[in-house]
Order: C-alpha cells, then sequence, then structure tokens
C-alpha cells in the first residue's frame, strides 16, 4: 500500500500546486488521476517518485518514507513523463531494453522482456527504425514500453494515450490493466475521460491543488446524480424557449445539452417530447451521468 498522507507543494514563493492531498493507492488497483490543466497531477506524481520534494507531508510505502528516503522512491517507481524521450539515433528497441538493463535485468532477460513489451504493444514494424522517424504516437509507446519493460511495484503513467490512434489506445489501457492485475500500484494522468471511465478502477479528481472526489467510474457519476438531456433542434436552436428552472450545459450549432438532477427529468423530458411532437426538435435523447458531465460540472 502505498499512503499519500497531507502532501502539499509549492514551488519558490508561488502558490500550493497540491495542498493536504491525501489518497491510499493498493497494488492490483488501476486508478486515473484527472483534473484540469494545472491541477497539480503532474507535480503529484514527480513527489510519489521522489522527483520532487514535498514542502509537507509524507509518502509511505510500506514501512519506508519516500520523503526522507526519495532514492528508494525512485528504485520502487518507474515514471512515464508526459514529454517523449529523446530517441535521436535509437531504435525504440535499443531504448526500451537498455532501460531494462539499467534496472539490472541481464543481456538476455533485457532482450526478452524488450520482445515481450513490443509484441504486447504491436509495435514490432518500427522497434528497429530510427527514434527520429517515428511518429509522435508511436515516440509515445516507446516511452510507454520503456516505463513497463521491468516494472518495478509502482508505476506513474501520465497521458500514455496523447497522440496515439483510436486503434492502437486500447492496447495500452489493456496492457496497464495486465500490470495492474499482476500486483503493481497504477496511476495514469489522463485527459481522456472516456477512456478512463471504460478502463479505470478508480477516479481521482483534482481541482486547484486538491482532490475534490475519489471513487469508482460508477460510482462518481451516481453521486452526481444527475442525467443529460440533449435536444437535436429541427430548425434553428430554440434553447432559448427553455423552462425557467433548466440550465443549458452546452450547446452545438443545432444541439443543445441540459444538465438535469433527478427530480427534473420527467417534466424537461415532457418538455422535449412536445417539441419533437410539435416538430420544432427533430429527436432528444436522455443519458445517464457521465465522467465527462461530472467532471465539467466540477470545474464549473
Ligand atoms: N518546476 C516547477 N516550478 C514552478 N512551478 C511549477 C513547476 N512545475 C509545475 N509548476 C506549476 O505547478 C502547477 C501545477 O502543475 P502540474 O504540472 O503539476 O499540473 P498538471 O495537473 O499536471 O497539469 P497538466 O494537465 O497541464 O499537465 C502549475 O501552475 C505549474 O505551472
Amino acid at each position: 500500500m502505498l499512503r499519500i498522507e497531507s502532501i502539499s507543494k509549492r514551488y519558490g514563493k508561488g502558490p500550493l500546486v497540491n495542498d493536504a492531498v491525501s489518497i491510499e493507492l493498493r497494488p492490483g488497483e488501476l486508478t486515473a488521476l484527472i483534473g484540469h490543466n494545472g491541477a497539480g497531477k503532474t507535480t503529484l506524481l514527480s513527489q510519489i517518485c521522489g522527483v520532487v520534494r514535498p514542502t509537507s507531508g509524507d509518502i509511505r510505502f510500506g514501512e519506508v518514507s519516500f520523503v526522507s528516503q526519495p532514492d528508494l522512491a525512485r528504485r520502487a517507481c518507474s515514471l512515464m513523463a508526459q514529454l517523449h524521450a529523446p530517441i535521436q539515433g535509437m531504435t525504440p528497441r535499443a531504448m526500451i531494453s537498455s532501460v531494462a538493463r539499467l534496472r539490472g535485468a541481464s543481456a538476455a532477460d533485457a532482450q526478452a522482456r524488450t520482445a515481450d513489451v513490443i509484441e504486447r504493444l504491436s509495435i514490432g514494424e518500427w522497434a528497429d527504425k530510427p527514434g527520429q522517424k517515428l511518429s509522435g504516437g508511436l515516440r509515445r509507446m516507446t516511452s510507454y514500453a520503456m516505463a513497463v519493460v521491468l516494472p518495478p511495484p509502482i508505476l506513474l503513467i501520465d497521458e500514455p494515450t496523447n497522440d496515439v490512434d483510436p486503434q492502437r489506445r486500447p492496447v495500452i489501457w489493456r496492457d496497464l490493466r495486465g500490470l495492474a492485475e499482476d500486483g503493481h500500484i497504477v496511476v495514469v494522468v489522463s485527459h481522456n475521460l472516456l477512456e478512463v471511465e471504460r478502463a479505470a478502477d478508480r477516479v481521482v479528481l483534482m481541482k486547484e491543488a486538491k482532490v475534490v472526489m475519489d471513487g469508482t467510474p460508477q460510482s462518481i457519476a451516481a453521486a452526481a446524480g444527475a442525467s443529460t438531456l440533449k435536444v437535436l433542434w429541427a430548425g434553428e436552436s430554440q434553447a432559448e424557449g427553455l423552462p425557467p428552472n433548466l440550465g443549458v450545459s452546452a450547446e452545438l450549432p443545432r444541439q443543445t445539452s441540459i444538465l438535469l438532477a433527478p427530480a427534473q427529468v420527467p417534466d424537461a423530458a415532457r418538455w422535449a417530447a412536445g417539441l419533437t411532437e410539435s416538430g420544432v426538435a427533430e429527436s432528444f435523447v436522455l443519458e445517464p451521468m457521465s465522467l465527462e458531465n461530472v467532471y465539467g460540472k466540477a470545474h464549473e
């Protein structure tokens, strides 16, 4: 178990970018860390792996304090940073296997583990091409492979599916799931809420340096207790004719989204059905609360 105990961090004389953050991270759990730009997610990961020192608070892994022994933190964690690893002049295979060697694998073991991760991620076609010729997505996959080729107990993965095409993104999430099932603590920062909703066991939402929600994607959505009514207008938007107690949460040229509390659903559905019958609206749909809506609401 990894215990983050009331961690606060300020850079220099700046504001707190982590403000009394406390969470427990368990082996076997795939945790997604979400929140707006600058909420403090990367700073939290950097403190866990001993790269940034907290201003106050502690991070304990079993009996060990990562704050007083950052060298142990660096050994127990693997961090996939947001920026691409520089792979100029080297092939993905060479990069991945050199990380395995640095982590203590024999040459033969490093080679075997590298081949295994290349196969898991289906990147064999590019594994022996020079790094500078790789697309952004393949660079990201290579960085990911480097982070997990010889995985320590704690995996901290910052935005692994950015730039990666839609076919390959599920491959990364499946791999992360496998690592969690093997007993690793897996923390993933992501702005892709649809992927998080599908793949994560747990979601920790940060806002302005604090943890504001923590639960399963389903429990977070259920606790928010709202649903969305989407009206597709037949012509120009008529959203200004909305019943007075309903507020627009998002508007596209021909579609209006309205966030509803449970008690508002029957009236709103009747209103939308009336619009559809009279031909003002083409159709409407009532959707349960999604993580995306919760996120939007939390950041209003
Ligand atoms: N080394 C640093 N020195 C000074 N300020 C920093 C440093 N690193 C981050 N910050 C500031 O701390 C705040 C939190 O940044 P952080 O990168 O942790 O946020 P984040 O949630 O990961 O954001 P994003 O989603 O954009 O990656 C930001 O205001 C950022 O400018």
